[in-house]
């Protein structure tokens, strides 16, 4: 019997690259902007459009879930007639209803404060891992604005939100310094709040400003009125006045996070790669490649056609902070193991709570091929060494998925244990992967 490419088991032969790279390649949309789009839309007083929503395991989980409380999300075309889109069609949310979060941090953070303002008990569960990643900044923040909230004490999942038709919100302070998700979940629901709500963060370090400035953003576009640290606010505090929400067209961006492999493919081969519809401005932290990937040895044109990245044929190592972009940490770990000088990955201790222990996970596969990295307090040491073919195990991990691919371009005989993982974010990887490399490789 042949063996289930899609089996958790299945080692993938990820691709050797036999030249340079010169492709062209259409990027999903973002998971983080599809999945804070679907939540406003949700709780919006009249319906609105999403067009080009990324469909993966993590959006379809968020929608599967929002669908669970009473909202309408129908397949559809946009309002022009072009591309495909999800009519959002908003509704007095209502439980009993179970939520599956996989193990989706937008889903598991977002949801509870949804959760709340439902008439009726909202039960979210997961993947085993979802249990251990943290949860009690949106936990307990709920309970002090009113929510009633089982968790067998645990402050974490499984749970059951007793949703009450309302809540009263007002101030709050949470330690965030383990995810940014914490603050961006409670300013999503906050304009719906009785009173609203004033987010504190008290803890030493807030990760990922990116991320909560795209929900800030977001809730902006969508009639909130947001107070930030930026517009004038203290630091650290973020205020969302209560207030109806709009339903809006909105066009989802490329995932540029999911754009970094194959970045890495035109820096790895010395290459070519175009990424169309590239946005001239975005608080996507992938934008962020731009320099980093440049400071490793590419360059890189923003034209009206998108993104073109042309790798030199030389990859340098970097010291860089990555506190704000920590969802790119795998694939930069990755592209640092093939340079030839020394890098140090900082600011993302919180790597250890993702999807996986990244930074651990990161350490062990890319020694077990050859490398030298050690794990530091707050992220990795990568001293790149000749590295040999070997399983490339991902634990579950997209990223990790799409970092052991990086590193089979330029090492043969790397195989990817279940690179179906990738269809958290990026379900058409593979094929995305072989299409970008063509015919002959390369
Ligand atoms: O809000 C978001 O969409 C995200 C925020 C970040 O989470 P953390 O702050 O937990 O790292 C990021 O890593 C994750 O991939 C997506
Ligand atoms: C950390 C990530 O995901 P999540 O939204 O599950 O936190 C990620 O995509 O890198």
């Amino acid at each position: 019997m042949a063996a289930n490419p899609t089996a958790p088991t299945a080692l993938w032969p990820a691709p050797h690259a036999r030249g340079a790279v010169d492709a062209t390649v259409h990027v999903p949309g973002s998971k983080s902007v599809t999945n804070r789009a679907l939540v406003l839309a949700a709780l919006a007083s009249e319906p609105g459009w999403l067009r080009r929503p990324l469909r993966s395991r993590d959006t379809l989980l968020m929608a599967g879930a929002l669908r669970a409380m009473g909202v309408g999300i129908d397949e559809g075309v946009g309002p022009d007639g072009s591309g495909e889109a999800w009519r959002v069609l908003p509704a007095g949310l209502r439980g009993p209803a179970t939520v599956d979060v996989g193990n989706a941090g937008t889903v598991m953070r977002f949801l509870p404060p949804v959760a709340t303002l439902a008439a009726g008990d909202i039960r979210f569960d997961g993947d085993p891992r979802s249990y251990e990643r943290p949860l009690h900044g949106v936990i307990d923040a709920l309970r002090v604005l009113g929510a009633r909230i089982d968790d067998d004490a645990r402050g974490a999942l499984p749970l059951t939100v007793h949703g009450g038709g309302a809540l009263d919100g007002g101030p709050v302070s949470i330690d965030a310094s383990s995810s940014s998700q914490f603050v961006s979940a409670l300013l999503l629901s906050g304009p719906r709040f009785n009173q609203g709500v004033e987010v504190r963060h008290t803890g030493r370090s807030l990760p990922s400003l990116p991320h909560i400035r795209m929900t800030v953003d977001m809730l902006r576009a969508v009639g909130a009125q947001v107070d930030t640290p930026e517009s004038g606010g203290e630091p650290n505090v973020w205020r969302v006045t209560p207030g109806a929400l709009l339903g809006r067209d909105l066009t989802v961006e490329p995932d540029l996070s999911n754009a970094q492999p194959f970045l890495a493919a035109a820096l790895v081969t010395g290459g070519r790669v175009l990424i169309p519809d590239w946005p001239s401005r975005t608080t996507q932290p992938g934008d962020r490649l731009r320099e980093i990937f440049t400071e490793m040895g590419g360059s890189c044109e923003l034209t009206e056609y998108g993104l073109e990245f042309t790798g030199s044929g030389r990859i340098h190592g970097i010291d860089v902070d990555l506190g704000d972009v920590g969802e790119l940490t795998p694939g930069i770990a990755a592209v640092a193991a093939l340079a030839d000088t020394p890098s140090t990955l900082r600011g993302v201790s919180h790597l250890r709570l993702h999807e996986t222990d990244r930074l651990a996970a990161l350490t062990k596969e890319i020694n077990e091929l050859g490398g030298d990295v050690t794990e530091t307090a707050d992220g990795l040491r990568i001293r790149p060494r000749k590295l040999h073919g070997g399983v490339f195990h991902t634990y579950e991990d997209h990223r990790m998925a799409t970092a052991g691919a990086i590193i089979g371009l330029a090492v043969a005989g790397v195989q990817i244990e279940n690179v179906a993982t990738t269809a958290k974010t990026l379900p058409d990887f593979p094929d995305l992967w072989t299409g970008m490399l063509g015919s002959d490789g390369a």
